[in-house]
């Protein structure tokens, strides 16, 4: 039997940076890793507790992903050895799905001499999750802007500005992308159709040139953010006031119920902002759990395809952790 195994590391991911509905993604320094291997059962080895409830058959996403990249690839494998640690929390906004889908796409195309183009995964990955930010910015790291029309996907990856910093604030409860797209309505008027345009474009132009003090005009959203802000109390106040609290903007981090600031690392506000963002969920009634953070700017790393690479310690990354 081929004994071929890999390992790749994929960073989480925010999708909807501000005003950038399903369209503005970047990449974030907390990561899953997993190893995929041929054999002649179906395994998985799942450590760690963010992932509690994930199915360890043939309908984990992982397995059925990887199974779509043999498919189009035209081979046949369809049994897997599969391990996976992850600190990135599921079902909160900060891209679990998609690292999870475009960790097993990186890992299935490497096992088979790398088949697929970048492009072609890409397709894939947003044909699954349905957007393109998370998937893209996991995929390739930094920010990312994408298009998807049901077809075709298109990325452009932008280096994040040096000095910038995340905060996130990741509450207790779970929100799943599903129950937070119901909210949304069908149809928007032209007028805020107009404004989230225009201030998605000058995002975009604002980290593309490193115009941080634009971030505060163009950080905000008529599409998602005021339906979604139900599900989560204190968000309005978050929105309305990080900034006065240090924050370069402030967003719903995907779905939600994650809120996320951007800030500028040189400018000795987090200790603060932190303060703020946590007074102000706990005053709603909700705990939550506030990281500092930076992009990736790796996007998906593949390691050891044939050989496993020395000096990557993923044997250390589940020793002690209780396997599921
Ligand atoms: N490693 C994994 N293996 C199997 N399924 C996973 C894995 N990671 C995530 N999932 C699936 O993805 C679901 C979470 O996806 P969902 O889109 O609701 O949230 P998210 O991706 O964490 O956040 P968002 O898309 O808002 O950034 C989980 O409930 C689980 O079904
Ligand atoms: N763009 C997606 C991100 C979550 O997967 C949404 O907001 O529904």
């Amino acid at each position: 039997m081929n004994s071929r195994r890999v390992r790749v590391r994929v960073p989480a991911s925010t999708a909807n940076l501000g005003p950038g509905f399903d369209t503005l993604g970047m990449a974030l320094n907390v990561y899953a890793w997993i190893e995929m291997g041929f054999a002649e059962e179906t395994r998985f080895h799942l450590y760690g507790d963010q992932m509690e409830g994930v199915p360890k058959d043939k309908t984990n996403l992982i397995y059925e992903v990887a199974q779509l990249v043999f498919e189009q690839a035209g081979v046949h494998y369809p049994e897997l050895e599969i391990s996976m640690y992850s600190d990135i929390p599921l079902t909160r906004g900060l891209g679990s799905s998609a690292s999870a889908i475009v960790g097993a796409l990186a890992a299935a195309n490497a096992l088979i001499g790398e088949a697929l183009t970048q492009q072609q995964l890409f397709e894939l990955a947003t044909s699954l999750e349905q957007h393109p930010d998370n998937v893209g910015a996991s995929l390739f790291g930094g920010i990312v802007v994408a298009s998807w029309d049901g077809e075709r996907a298109n990325a452009i990856r932008l280096n994040p500005p040096a000095q910038l910093g995340v905060l996130v604030a990741i509450p207790e409860f779970k929100l799943s992308t599903e129950k937070a797209r119901l909210v949304l309505p069908q149809q928007i008027s032209m007028k805020d159709a107009v404004f989230n345009v225009a201030h998605s474009s000058l995002l975009a132009a604002a980290l593309a040139t490193g115009n941080l003090d634009m971030i505060r005009h163009a950080m905000k959203d008529r599409l998602h953010q005021p339906y979604r802000s139900q599900l989560i109390p204190g968000m309005d106040e978050i929105l309305a006031e990080a900034t006065d609290h240090g924050a370069l903007g402030v967003a719903l981090s995907g779905a939600g119920p994650t809120l996320l600031a951007l800030v500028d690392q040189a400018g000795g506000t987090e200790a603060g902002l932190e303060r703020f963002l946590r007074d102000t969920l706990r005053r709603h009634g909700i705990e939550a759990r506030i990281l500092r953070l930076q992009p990736d700017v790796d996007g998906v790393q593949v390691y050891g395809s044939g050989h496993v690479k020395s000096g990557v310690p993923f044997e250390e990354l589940w020793e002690g952790q209780v396997q599921l």
